[in-house]
């Protein structure tokens, strides 16, 4: 379907989906260009990695790429777009996986009216378990979207949302992972305090999570309920639930989630557009 997939950026996010790619067999490495800002070393890895197209000429990169993906931080976005502007034609697809930063100010810079959609994945992409979340600009069509949800599907799940929500959805499901694996570096704590070997310890640890998940995705029933099958009354759980209530643990997870949407709000408030539609 695609030919030439261009990533615009060599960082742990595009590596994540590039890996994701090739696991599928979607695009084959030589269908994979990248470049990057001035790390030729990061370049060279990737090469020698994944065997994809690395070059430091922008042009090289973009020419031809049926979809061009940004992977900068957002800091880094005007320079970026400056840099590749010239080379980019208007049947190329802009995929932006950046915080922040609305589709109305790329497509301001690269002043061109060429579809550009946004796609918040996560780092779980490796592995092909993102949840990516997809909004196209006001020049994407149906089929651009289509096209990209068919690309981000190759590392995960897609849902198709409005570009107003990206903010919300990157500090609960593209920020997510974090959060999870701080929870289980304070479980791993918790085990080597009570004596437990680590090896013994991170099998129950994940195979609790996986297996959580698991119900999650399976069951009918609301996590809620799942909760209260676990606490027996005045039982372990019902301890260990009311410690955490003590330590007022959802009210910091909803603190978190909410500072971390609040966060990408900030990082793109000075890459604006006049079109944007939450103006
Ligand atoms: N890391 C994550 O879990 C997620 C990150 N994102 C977004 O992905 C983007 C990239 O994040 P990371 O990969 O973590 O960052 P990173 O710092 O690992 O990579 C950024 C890359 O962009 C390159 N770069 C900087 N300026 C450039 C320029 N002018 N031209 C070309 N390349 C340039 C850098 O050389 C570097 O290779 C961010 O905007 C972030 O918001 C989105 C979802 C999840
Ligand atoms: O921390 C960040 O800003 C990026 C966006 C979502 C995950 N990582």
């Amino acid at each position: 379907m695609f030919k030439k997939v261009a990533f615009i950026g060599a960082g742990s996010m595009a590596e994540a989906i590039m890996t994701g790619i090739l696991a599928k067999g979607f695009l084959q490495s030589e269908q994979i260009w990248v470049t990057n800002k001035e790390n030729k070393e990061r370049l060279e890895r990737l090469k020698n990695i994944y065997h994809v197209q690395c070059s430091m000429d922008k042009q090289k990169v973009v020419v031809e790429a049926d979809v061009i993906i940004l992977s900068m931080k957002p800091k880094d976005i005007t320079e970026a777009l400056h840099n590749i502007r010239q080379y980019i034609q208007p049947n190329q697809v802009v995929v932006s996986v950046l915080a922040g930063v609305s589709t109305g100010y790329i497509s301001d810079q690269l002043e061109k009216n060429c579809p550009v959609v946004r796609a918040m994945p996560n780092t779980s992409a490796t592995i092909g378990f993102s949840a990516t979340a997809i909004a196209g600009g006001q020049y994407a069509e149906e089929r651009h979207i289509e096209s990209v949800k068919n690309l981000f599907q190759t590392i995960g799940t897609t849902t198709v949302v409005e570009e107003n929500d990206l903010h919300a959805i990157t500090g609960l499901s593209g920020s997510g992972p974090a959060y999870i694996y701080y929870f289980v570096e304070a479980m791993e704590e918790a085990a080597s305090e009570a004596g437990l070997k680590q090896d013994v310890a991170k099998e129950l640890i994940i195979q609790t999570l996986v297996g959580a998940a698991e119900m999650l995705k399976s069951s009918d029933e609301q996590p809620s309920v799942l909760r209260e099958k676990i606490t027996s009354p005045g039982g372990t759980t019902q301890a260990g639930l009311e410690t955490l209530e003590k330590y007022k643990y959802q009210e910091a997870m909803m603190a978190c989630i909410k500072q971390a949407a609040a966060r990408s709000i900030e990082l793109g408030s000075p890459y604006r557009s006049k079109t944007d539609k939450d103006n």
